[in-house]
């Protein structure tokens, strides 16, 4: 698997993704579909984006009791995306469910990757508001430690903790990594960031970005930008 940008297409509207898609012509960036764009135009905008010739990550972060989150990753399995999530917040049992939920009756499936702790979420917030009374880097690898026991195929964390989880999860344990800023940009609510840069320098596999490129004035130079600094 190699290193890639996965653009979050936050838009609320088919005709926005779209518009924004064809800017890039012949190159076909990995999409990240949130709630935001899922929740507006339904199951058909993963297919109208695939039949573009996108890889898809649908980012949906299901969390829920283990028979109601199996249940809807069978529907999920269904609209072939390359990639979706779960909450790893939910249990090794929820996590077990959803990978239950998701394998095809041929036993083929997408990538299952499991949020450890949102990257919008500082140290300080998740001890003094979530009650999570330990460092959010021992928290972040716990989490994904019960997500490779659960037997997903990696974690949503901040690029900061990348190279720890491999050292703990091993190389081939995927980290797909939002969080990530220019070094003259706006950080917004994302509280541990980084640069594409360090990012790769810090083992990330996938680097998540999306206002920087989707936000930027030209938003093909800015993913380009990425994929220079991420890639190389
Ligand atoms: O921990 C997480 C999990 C998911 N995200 C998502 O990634 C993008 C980041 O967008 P930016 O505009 O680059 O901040 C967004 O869609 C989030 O829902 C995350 O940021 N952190």
């Amino acid at each position: 698997m190699g290193k890639d940008v996965i653009i979050a297409c936050d838009f609320n509207s088919k005709a926005e993704v779209i518009a924004f898609l064809e800017k890039f012509k012949d190159e076909k960036p990995f999409v990240k579909i949130g709630m935001e764009l899922f929740y507006a135009e339904g199951p058909d905008i993963v297919r109208t984006i695939k039949g573009m010739g996108h890889k898809i990550f649908l980012d949906l972060k299901l969390h829920d009791i283990p028979n109601t989150v199996k249940k809807a990753m069978a529907v999920l399995s269904g609209l072939d995306v390359d990639m979706c999530n779960v909450h790893a917040a939910g249990t090794k049992g929820m996590m077990q469910a959803a990978l239950e939920g998701l394998t095809r009756a041929d036993g083929s499936r997408p990538l299952l990757i499991a949020v450890t702790q949102l990257t919008s979420t500082s140290e300080e917030v998740m001890q003094q508001e979530l009650w999570i009374d330990k460092p959010i880097d021992e928290t972040v690898m716990h989490y994904a430690k019960n997500t490779m026991e659960a037997g997903l195929d990696g974690v949503v964390c901040s690029p900061l903790e990348a190279g720890k989880v491999h050292a703990v999860c091993g190389e081939k344990f995927l980290t797909i990594t939002p969080g990530v800023r220019f070094a003259d940009g706006d950080v917004g609510d994302q509280k541990r960031v980084t640069t594409p840069a360090k990012a790769k320098e810090l083992g990330s596999d996938y680097i998540v970005v999306g206002r920087p490129i989707t936000q930027a004035a030209d938003p093909v130079a800015a993913y380009r930008r990425c994929v220079e600094e991420f890639v190389g």
